[in-house]
């Protein structure tokens, strides 16, 4: 069972695993102030839809912690531009605001000082990490229900990093790679490099090396290669945020394995919680994909790989259309993406 944990509190302060120091070095950074938290989503250190939400309510209560006055009132207006400092770090990932909500919610609702608030704030946000743990352990079980019964181990394929550091622990999309594989169904993982950060090359395959998962990381435009030469028996990726019909924005380059696996009547499956799930969105057009810096396209370590005169453009996510997606496996049950609007919580922080 995995124990990478990417946000833990310890000591009045949260540790994070610096995933930009992956996987050569592995790094803790401390974070004890709601702004270094900011910068820290906003630099990668921790990143991955889930991760990010409960780095987001960490980063609430840090906020709160600091507030110094016994105002209600007061308190509420200064935690508010907390959440907004914290609005502004990445756009497209749904769980940061899912987080803010959940957390601004429950200090409004809390009836008590605010020393007692701040109290709920962190009682929150650890329940939020450890939810997001269990919710994650779920996906992989159900996801055995979609497995082939055939005995045949599977080759998997899957695209960005989707595991144990992109969420609480354990993963989405490779918490159903570490079912299937204790289950004994899984013959190997093909993990896309995923230009430009290159998180499945850095940190699927570093995730895979710890528990001795067979993993063969590929270049991103070997995937079709690979799916014609019959290797790939299934995909599975994470999400950022998916709309109501079950478009799901996920890390550049999703769209077009979608399409591949499409082409070659791969099953193309979408692992995530329901907290990924943007109800109030009717489809993915709307969802705001986050242009990132032009760095990280002509910048690999110090070599700068672009010729000076090249105009840029580096958006982090795509979005897959429903039509192309076999099933979204959730912590509740695996459902056609047609049919994620039967799943849709009484309460939503959205
Ligand atoms: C379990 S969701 C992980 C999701 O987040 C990643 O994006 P980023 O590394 O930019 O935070 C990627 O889209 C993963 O699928």
């Amino acid at each position: 069972m995995t124990t990478i944990y990417p946000v833990v509190w310890s000591n009045n302060k949260v540790l994070l695993i610096d995933q930009t120091c992956l996987p050569s070095q592995y790094t803790l950074v401390e974070i004890s102030r709601y702004e270094d938290m900011a910068k820290a989503i906003k630099t990668m250190i921790v990143r991955g839809a889930p991760a990010i939400g409960v780095a987001t309510a960490y980063g609430m209560y840090l906020g709160a912690r600091e507030i110094n006055t016994k105002e209600r009132e007061t308190f509420l207006k200064q935690l508010e531009e907390v959440a907004e400092i914290l609005r502004q770090t990445r756009p497209t990932a749904v769980n940061l605001f899912w987080a803010i909500s959940r957390m601004l919610k429950i200090a409004y609702e809390t009836i008590g000082t605010v020393e007692e608030i701040k109290n709920t704030l962190l009682e929150t946000a650890e329940k939020i990490n450890a939810e997001d743990l269990q919710t994650c352990q779920d996906i992989g079980k159900n996801s055995l229900q979609i497995i082939p019964p055939n005995p045949d181990k599977l080759s998997i394929l899957t695209h960005c990093n989707a595991g144990a550091l992109a969420t609480a622990g354990y993963g989405t999309a490779l918490g159903v790679i570490r079912s299937v594989w204790t289950a004994g169904r899984l013959k190997r993982v093909y993990a896309d490099e995923t230009r430009p950060r290159l998180q499945g090359a850095k940190l699927t395959a570093w995730e895979c090396v710890q528990e001795k998962i067979p993993v063969t990381v590929i270049s991103d435009n070997m995937a079709a290669h690979c799916m014609q030469k019959g290797l790939i028996d299934l995909v599975v990726v994470g999400a950022d945020r998916i709309a109501a019909n079950g478009d799901a924005a996920n890390k550049i380059g999703t769209y077009g394995v979608a399409v591949m696996a499409k082409m070659h009547n791969i099953p193309f499956y979408v692992a995530a919680p329901l907290s990924t799930v943007d109800y109030s969105l009717k489809n993915g057009d709307l969802i705001p994909i986050e242009e990132r810096d032009p760095s990280e396209l002509y910048q690999i370590g110090d070599s700068v790989i672009y010729p000076d005169g090249v105009d840029y453009y580096n958006p982090a996510f795509d979005v897959t259309p429903a039509k192309l997606i076999t099933g979204i496996i959730t912590e509740q049950k695996t459902v056609k993406p047609e049919e994620l609007i039967s799943l849709k919580p009484e309460l939503s922080y959205h």
